[in-house]
């Protein structure tokens, strides 16, 4: 009687089990279901062929995708398949001031890069706020303070890269521009102790491309398996390596520095990493192994994207020498009236060569697309249409950029376009034609709350570089090249081709 009482009993728990399976599948199919049904809704660019094809197409022909779908839907949103095989709800401009009022619950940025960066094996941290806090609130005010160490780290640096050049010489400039940021960003992150340690620096310049590489692998795998497998990819493993050797590295500097902090008349030195520790109490960071993730998580952030930027600018200049004299004059003009140091002021007052270098980037960005985010609440837009929740938006960012609307004659490239609105302009255009502005017409660092807080380093950064090479040398493409080198173009990114070569020559005067 017993048996058959116990028996029952775990008949019913199993067919309780099978039931609320059965009504979680269902529900999950159904959910499923009303999703598809609400992205087929929304228009498609591309409608036949197979996901497959559709997924190739985008990697051959992202720009020129983006720029039909720019033309075609205008004031609608459409959908596309991108590099993943899934669909992307790509949005026009005009929609940006009213999603920019939405909170990260609803249009979140770090779920769309935690997605991106695959996060929960790569590990990134996406979602502390010290880090951006920490570049909006301590490093932009500091910039007048830094940057004359910063415009003498830039000197020494390139002194260490550029050889004489006393003849023309060929130079594959992105690695050398590489490790000139590694060097001048590391004495603002991590400062004086560890900055032109090369252990350090090669950690900071190879995570980048290890994080990519483990981002790819992750990629590659089916979804399901990548709880069990990811975890153990030789990618993923190397970046734990580099975590745990990042924090080698900061301990005894960190250790050092909280010892002296017990000295009253301790001078606390002045760069990110202690910044980052005077904040740590706030934000209840308490080891040195986080320190270490915030430091590569900045390095991620700074050290390619500003070096590929200048490389940028640099291939546009080689194309374009006739550019070069009066950018160097406006050089000259600026450092002779700032006692020959690059001064926030000096930088302030290169408009040309701020000019210059936010014309190259219309043309050549970093990628055809901005304002990535991963939406979590349905959006109804004000035309009506709606986004559901779980996909992916992004603004077509190149296309803006090649809108004659936005910039007349956009088809020509013309160095000093801004530097001629800002002269004879008001305050306004003086403020929405430099290379740091962030609105609808401007996004190369993004849009909104999340633009890029280390937007304004960057952009110094940048200008000191360009600013010493030009100062002293001439510079111009191989032999044989004509016109600006092309830059590499997959799905919705654009890099500038690191294996070209560029000649320069020392100038005497
Ligand atoms: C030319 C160089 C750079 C480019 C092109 C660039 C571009 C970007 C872009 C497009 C975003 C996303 C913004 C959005 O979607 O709205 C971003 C975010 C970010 N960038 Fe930069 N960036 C550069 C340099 C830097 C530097 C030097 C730092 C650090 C000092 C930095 C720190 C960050 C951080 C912390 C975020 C995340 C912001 C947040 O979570 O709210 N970036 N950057």
């Amino acid at each position: 009687m017993m048996e058959l009482q116990y028996l029952s009993g775990v008949s019913h728990t199993f067919q309780t089990v099978a039931v609320a399976t059965i009504i979680f599948v269902a529900c999950v199919l159904l959910s499923q279901v009303n999703y598809r049904a609400q992205l087929a809704k929304l228009p498609a660019l591309v409608k036949e062929g197979s996901s497959e094809k559709k997924r190739i197409n985008y990697l051959k022909s992202g720009k020129r995708m983006y720029a039909e779908g720019y033309e075609k839907f205008k004031d609608r949103i459409y959908r596309m398949a991108t590099s993943d095989g899934m669909d992307s709800i790509v949005v026009p401009p005009q929609f940006l001031p009213e999603l920019r009022k939405l909170p990260d619950t609803v249009l979140s940025f770090p779920k769309a890069v935690d997605e991106t960066l695959e996060t929960k094996y790569t590990k990134v941290i996406t979602d502390n706020p010290m880090i951006p806090h920490t570049v909006k609130a301590d490093l932009t005010p500091a910039l007048v303070r830094l940057n004359p160490l910063i415009c003498a780290e830039v000197d020494e640096a390139m002194r260490e890269e550029m050889p004489p050049c006393e003849d023309w010489t060929g130079e594959y400039i992105y690695m050398k521009l590489v490790n000139v940021v590694a060097k001048v960003s590391g004495r603002v992150f991590v400062g004086p102790e560890l900055c032109r340690d090369q252990g350090y620096l090669d950690a900071g310049i190879n995570y980048t491309l290890e994080l990519m590489n483990a981002q790819r692998a992750i990629k590659d795998m089916r979804p399901w398996i990548r709880p069990f497998l990811a975890p153990r990819l030789p990618e993923v493993r190397l970046l734990r390596r580099r975590e745990r050797q990042a924090t080698e590295f900061l301990r005894p500097v960190v250790q050092a520095r909280r010892d002296a902090e017990k000295n009253p008349d301790y001078q606390k030195p002045d760069d990110m990493l202690q910044w980052l520790l005077n904040r740590s109490v706030d934000y209840k960071i308490d080891s040195t192994a986080q320190l270490a993730k915030f430091q590569l998580g900045i390095t991620f952030a700074a050290i390619h994207t500003t070096s590929l930027t200048a490389t940028n600018v640099l291939y546009s200049l080689a194309a374009s020498p006739e550019y070069i004299p009066p950018l160097r004059e406006e050089i000259r003009a600026a450092m002779a009236a700032n006692d020959g140091i690059i001064t926030s002021r000096a930088l302030q007052s290169m408009e040309k060569l701020d000019s210059f270098m936010k014309e190259t980037i219309r043309f050549n960005g970093l990628g055809f697309t901005s304002f990535s985010r991963k939406v979590l609440k349905g959006i109804t837009l004000s035309n009506g249409q709606y986004i559901p929740p779980g996909v992916f938006i992004e603004v077509p960012s190149h296309a803006v950029y090649q809108d004659s609307t936005n910039y007349p004659d956009s088809d020509t490239f013309d160095g000093f376009r801004f530097a001629k609105i800002r002269k004879g302009g008001s305050a306004t255009d003086n403020a929405r034609n430099q290379f740091v502005t962030t609105n609808e017409q401007n996004l190369f660092f993004g849009y909104g709350k999340h633009a890029c807080p280390g937007r304004f380093f960057a952009a110094n950064e940048i200008k000191m570089i360009l600013a010493r090479i030009i100062l002293e040398y001439d510079i111009k493409n191989v032999d044989g090249v004509i016109g600006r080198i092309p830059n590499t173009e997959t799905g919705s990114s654009s890099t500038p081709d690191a294996t070209k070569q560029l000649m320069f020559k020392k100038v005497h005067t």
